[in-house]
């Protein structure tokens, strides 16, 4: 089993009369891609902060490649990006490199780095010139640097064009690929449905819910949806399996996770008679719903 390169262990943190980081614990691990989502305020930045060594928490522990937040060895371990990530405007892209490698104390290949990220044709230009994506860009050529063992990235895509995020995935992908355990701050849920390995989900200073995609669909119980296209008879079809007639020659039922294998086998049963079937899980917005938001009087959790 892989060692948590981050391990977040009962922290709790209380700010005046509020708690807003209570009794969290999370772990990750190298190589890991971890999202953390919750609404505004929920507590995501406090989180990061304090795993930065940027504010202490009041119990617990939180422990990064073995060393305590904020301590040489933890910091040397640590990358973070944040949301609007700012640089000297008159350095190009290269001299600011050059000079994060040097105080790095790191040999880099700064031009290579740069090409990596997709600024090749501006690693000479002013970054007072870069555009957000740009500097988003840059601010990940710089945590590609170091190596680092954990990356922390709040919100990395706020902000840019599709094809943009897409390629800052590609790189956070590739961060993750030479082992740096990866947790990214987001509201952007299609994109880490698709791009992490991992999901947790923060309600008001708690950890509502730390899993898979599949485990989180698995916990909520929420119905995944069957469509099944008929090839002549679509009526025929509803009054065998039930569901609703959605369009003339499609049914669409939904079933709980658990009665999944029983229905496919049950359409399956029909033969010739159906034509295709989509099988459409629960998204992880409807997932996030779910856990983000707080329990109704009477809801069983
Ligand atoms: N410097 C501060 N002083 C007092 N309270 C603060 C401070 N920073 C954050 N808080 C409070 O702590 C709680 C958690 O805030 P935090 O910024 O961690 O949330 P978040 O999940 O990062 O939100 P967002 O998605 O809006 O960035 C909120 O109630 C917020 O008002």
């Amino acid at each position: 089993m892989t060692a948590d390169v981050l391990k977040i262990s009962n922290a709790t943190k209380d700010r005046g009369k509020a708690r807003v980081l209570s009794d969290v614990s999370l772990t990750v691990q190298p190589g890991e891609r971890v999202a953390l989502l919750g609404h505004n305020g929920a507590g995501k930045s406090t989180l990061i902060k304090a795993v930065l060594g940027l504010t202490p928490i009041g119990s617990g522990a939180i422990c990064i490649d073995g060393a305590a937040p904020g301590s040489t060895k933890a910091r040397r371990a640590t990358a973070y990006l944040p949301e609007a990530v700012s640089f000297h405007p008159a350095l190009t892209g290269r001299e600011q490199l050059t000079l994060f490698a040097k105080l790095d104390g790191a040999k880099a290949d700064v031009a290579g780095l740069l090409d990596r990220v997709g600024l090749s044709d501006a690693l000479d230009r002013r970054i007072g010139t870069y555009s957000k994506g740009m500097r988003q860009r840059l601010g990940l050529a710089q945590v590609l640097l170091g190596k680092p063992a954990v990356a922390l990235l709040d919100e990395p895509t706020s902000g840019l064009d599709p094809i943009s995020r897409q390629d800052l995935y590609a790189i956070i992908d590739q961060l993750a690929g030479q082992g740096t355990a990866v947790l990214i701050a987001s509201h952007a849920l299609t994109e880490v449905e698709a791009r992490t390995d991992r999901i947790a989900i923060m309600r008001k200073g708690e950890l509502v819910a730390d899993d898979t995609l599949t485990g989180l669909s698995r916990r909520a119980g929420l119905p995944i949806r069957l469509r099944v296209r008929a090839a002549t008879d679509a009526d025929a079809i509803a009054a065998q399996i039930g569901g609703q007639r959605i369009n003339g020659a499609s049914v669409e039922l939904n079933c709980s996770p658990e009665d999944k294998m029983a229905q496919l086998r049950r359409i399956t049963d029909l033969g010739a008679a159906v034509a295709d079937l989509e099988i459409t899980p629960p998204k992880l917005e409807d997932l996030y719903r779910h856990f983000a938001q707080e329990p109704k009087e009477g809801d069983v959790s």
